[in-house]
């Protein structure tokens, strides 16, 4: 049983799914794309000697009777506009992240997923995936360290190109962090406030960086979380959290350790594309494996999606005011906790 994929955006990591789904995971073909880049339509199918038909918009791949599973990997703001189409198509959706540009526009996803009464859609928060920060949850929930407190974590990027802006630093940097940590102690955000601290000399004129975000949950915990994409050393992803009994570290890269002209030293990442390598393939494999054996993904949801969009709105109202802001909360509905199994078409 094959899930026949449909692309939609071939930049980036649009790419790397391709390659991923392609060569390395098991039970996925990528049948139809789509760019409103056709070079970079042209040179995927070259460079991956792909047997897919080529489109020229979201709407034609999605209709494609062919395409069972939809990926979304175009520009963040083209999200919602493409996983709409294919929710009421019917049809499977990947969606990088962000789900939607906004909290409304996530809303109305969710609220198309529940009319449809299927569970259609993953997004892609892939760190839930990561074997580091799976153990790192599995220490929190062993109560290893006690209640969490205090976490500390950074997100620096070696440097952003000149299409990345100040908001961006939100919903596309820390968008992973807000994900992954009410995630990881199992709470929910409340409040949050933005720092601008000296801006490097590395930053082009018109972005603010890097930027420091204080984050309170509903039990109390305080969350200070780094974004700086003009680091200029690597990709370095940290966090760290501060319990009543103990504290807790995400794992390192493991990195081969060298000893030469009185210097002991190890090699930092510098592309995210390699950080997170293996949690892109489990998650997209996880995508395809759970689709086929119960009929829905089994990933990050659309509510999930949503949940991040509320908190990154309330981070970019932040941005703008230098007060703290409140975090909405709201109840997670019925459908996003047990929801009904699909019938898989087999090939
Ligand atoms: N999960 C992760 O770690 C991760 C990593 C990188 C990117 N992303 C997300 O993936 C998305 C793409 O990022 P990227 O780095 O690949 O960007 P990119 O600019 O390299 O690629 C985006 C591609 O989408 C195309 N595109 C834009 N709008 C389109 C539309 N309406 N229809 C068809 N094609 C369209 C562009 O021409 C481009 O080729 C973003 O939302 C980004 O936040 C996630
Ligand atoms: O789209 C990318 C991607 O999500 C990376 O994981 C993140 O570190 C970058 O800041 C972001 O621009």
């Amino acid at each position: 049983m094959t899930l026949k994929f449909g692309v939609i955006g071939t930049g980036a990591i649009g790419r790397e799914h391709i390659n991923r789904i392609t060569n390395t995971l098991s039970g996925g073909k990528i049948v139809a794309v789509t760019d409103v880049n056709n070079e970079a339509v042209k040179s995927v199918i070259d460079e991956f000697q792909l047997d897919a038909a080529i489109f020229p918009d979201d709407h034609s791949v999605i209709k494609d009777p062919n395409v069972d599973a939809v990926l979304v990997t175009s520009w963040g703001p083209a999200h919602e506009h493409s996983v709409m189409a294919a929710i009421e198509a019917g049809k499977y959706v990947f969606c990088e992240k962000p789900l939607a540009a906004t909290a409304e526009g996530c809303q109305r996803i969710v609220q198309a997923e529940m009319k449809q009464g299927k569970r259609l859609v993953q997004v892609g928060f892939m760190r839930r995936y990561d074997s580091g920060y799976v153990e790192l949850k599995r220490v929190l929930d062993s109560h290893d360290i006690g209640e969490p407190l205090m976490i500390r974590c950074v997100h620096r990027n070696t440097s952003s190109n000149e299409n990345y802006t100040s908001d961006m630093a939100v919903s596309d940097t820390l968008i992973h962090e807000i994900d992954v940590l009410h995630w990881l102690v199992n709470d929910e955000y409340q409040s949050v406030q933005v720092f601008f601290p000296k801006k490097t000399k590395h930053a082009l004129g018109h972005l603010i960086d890097p930027q420091i975000f204080i984050l309170e949950t509903k039990a109390g915990i305080v969350i200070q979380a780094e974004v700086f994409v003009n680091c200029n050393y690597g990709y370095d992803i940290q966090c760290e959290v501060i319990g009543e009994d103990g504290v807790a570290h995400l794992p390192e890269v493991s990195s081969v350790v060298t000893r030469k002209e009185g210097k002991r030293s190890t090699e930092i990442l510098v592309d995210w594309k390699l950080r997170f390598q293996d949690a892109y393939d489990k998650e997209l494999q996880d995508f395809m494996d759970s689709i086929r054996k119960t009929g829905k993904p089994n990933g990050p949801s659309s509510w999930d999606g949503y949940i991040a969009a509320i908190t990154s709105d309330a981070c970019l109202k932040a941005q703008q005011t230098g007060e703290k802001e409140l975090i909405q909360s709201v109840e997670k509905p019925v459908f996003y906790q047990n929801t009904p199994q699909l019938s898989f078409k087999q090939t």
